[in-house]
Formats: C-alpha cells, structure tokens, sequence
C-alpha cells in the first residue's frame, strides 16, 4: 500500500513550528453536566504532536463528552481548549474542523446509500475546491476540479485499504471497514489531530492489529492521534502515553506501563475489564 501521492496528511506549518515543548493541545479545567449527571469534572490534558494520545476509561467515564466539546459538538459549563496555539471556540464543529481537527464517531455516521468514494469526497469538500454551480454549468475547471477530488478521494480509499469498495454504497461494507471508511472520511478533511472514538469496536484480533498498523503510518505521516477505545491491548500496544477518566474526573497519566500500574486504574477500569464489566 503506497502512500497518497497529492496529499498525504501533514501537520500545519504553525503545528510543525511549534516549540516541541507546547503542547499541540492544551485542555483545561473542562466541566460538564447532563443534567444532574458529571459527564466531566476539571478535566486537564496535554496533547503533544506527534504522539498517539490514548484515553480510556469505563462506560459513562466521560471520554465522548470529551470529544463532543473537543471536536464543537457540545459546550463545556467551564474551562477551555487551546487548540495550536488558539482558544477553540465552544459549538462550532465547522471552527474545529477548519483548525484541523478532524473526528470519527463510536456510532457510525456514513451516509449509508452513498458510494464509499462519494463519502470520502464529503470529507474532502473544504480542500478540494470547486463549487456546485460550476459543475452545474459543466464549466471546464470545475470539471477537473471534480476530477481531482476524485482522484484523491480514492487514494485515501488506497490509503486505509479499501479503495476496491469505492462504488459500493456505504452501508454494504463489513463493519470493520466501514470504521476505515471513516478514518478515510476523517483523513480527506487533511487535519492536524485525528481523534477516533472506539475505531476498534466490533473489530475481531486481527482487523483490530490491521487498524493498529494503519494508526502506526497516520502517525509516521504527521499526524497527531487521539484515541478512545475499550480495546485495552490495543491502545496499551500503540499510545505513546494514556489518560485515564472514571466518573469524569482523570484518575491516571502516564506511558502505558505507569498505567498499567497504577492501582486506582487497576481498581476503576482493568480490573473492571476483567471481571467481564
Ligand atoms: N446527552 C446526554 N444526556 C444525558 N446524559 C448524558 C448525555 N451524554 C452523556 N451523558 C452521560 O454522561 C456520562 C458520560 O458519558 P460519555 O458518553 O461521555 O462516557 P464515555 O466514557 O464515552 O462512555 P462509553 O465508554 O460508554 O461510551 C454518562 O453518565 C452518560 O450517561
């Protein structure tokens, strides 16, 4: 599998400039509340580029609450995000997105009876130019706007693994590549921090050791990733370092094998794991 010639994914000239000693990501004292439920209790956390960022946590831990105010999908009651240097703003998807962060979802959400191809050329929209009316009009450069879209829109397709599904409507594909479906949707949009909420989920051992081979290169591309996932060997075998969340608040960060000892982690979320929980 070779890599996209056009464009493969690299971080922005201001993420690549930035003192290794800033983090990338800068989240701080973020709370939330569903209700009377804490979703997130001062949670804290740096993300450094480069890295492969894992977070885990129990069920109703907080970590999608996370990605919801991460990725604009939902307001913290207080704290913030520095995002590259800039303050994101709160419920602005499309602000995060243009940032350069770029998401996938732990229920999917393709668009089901669209091709595969035309799903990632959603994703590529911002960057591929173009616009409806010149197509419309078959005007001769939106034409070959619309043809280079889609020629990078299939080396993503390449670059995941499932470019000989392109015409294939999305909702056909196995489970598995549907979450690479996603990554490849995610990765068009060209961000700077890819963060994936459980990409492993429904996966058996072997297309979940395939999608930690691919999360390997996204990282030797330069992108930055943030994971989510109950896949424990998978995000202990990958993450650079790992953040732990139980009941909204960060129990534990560390290297893998910090957190694989913590005792408060042993207690709250491994050792929940393998009671079956
Ligand atoms: N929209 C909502 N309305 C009410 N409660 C919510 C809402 N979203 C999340 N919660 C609650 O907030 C808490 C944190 O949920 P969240 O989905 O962030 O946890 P999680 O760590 O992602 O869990 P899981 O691993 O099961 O996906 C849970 O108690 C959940 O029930």
């Amino acid at each position: 599998m070779s890599a996209p010639r056009t464009s493969p994914p690299s971080p922005s000239p201001c993420a690549a400039t930035a003192a290794a000693r800033v983090p990338l990501l800068q989240a701080r004292e973020l709370c939330k509340r569903h209700g009377g439920i804490v979703a997130l209790d001062t949670f804290s956390v740096d993300i450094h580029e480069g890295e492969i960022f894992g977070l885990i946590g129990p069920n109703g831990a907080g970590k999608s609450t996370f990605f919801d105010i991460l990725t604009g999908f939902c307001a913290a009651d207080s704290g913030g995000i520095v995002f590259d240097r800039v303050v994101l703003p709160t419920l602005q998807a499309h602000r995060s997105a243009a940032r350069g962060i770029a998401r996938t979802f732990q229920n999917i959400r393709l668009f089901g009876e669209l091709s595969v191809l035309e799903n990632v050329l959603i994703g590529g929209h911002r960057h591929d130019g173009g616009s409806v009316l010149g197509t419309l009009l078959g005007l001769g450069g939106a034409r070959e706007n619309e043809r280079l879209a889609h020629e990078r829109a299939l080396e993503w397709l390449r670059y995941v693994g499932i470019e000989h599904y392109a015409e294939r409507p999305a909702a056909t594909l196995p489970y598995g590549d549907q979450r690479r479906l996603e990554i490849a949707r995610a990765l068009a949009a060209r961000p700077v921090l890819l963060a994936l909420d459980e990409p492993a989920a429904g996966m058996n051992a072997t297309e979940s050791a395939a999608l930690g081979k691919l999360l390997r290169r996204i990282r030797a591309d330069g992108v930055t990733v943030l994971l989510v996932d109950h896949d424990v060997p998978l995000v202990m075998d990958l993450c650079d370092r790992i953040a732990v969340l139980d009941a909204g608040r960060k129990i534990a960060e560390g290297t893998p094998a910090a957190v694989q000892r913590n005792p408060a982690v042993i207690d709250a979320y491994l050792g929940s794991a393998e009671n079956g929980h």
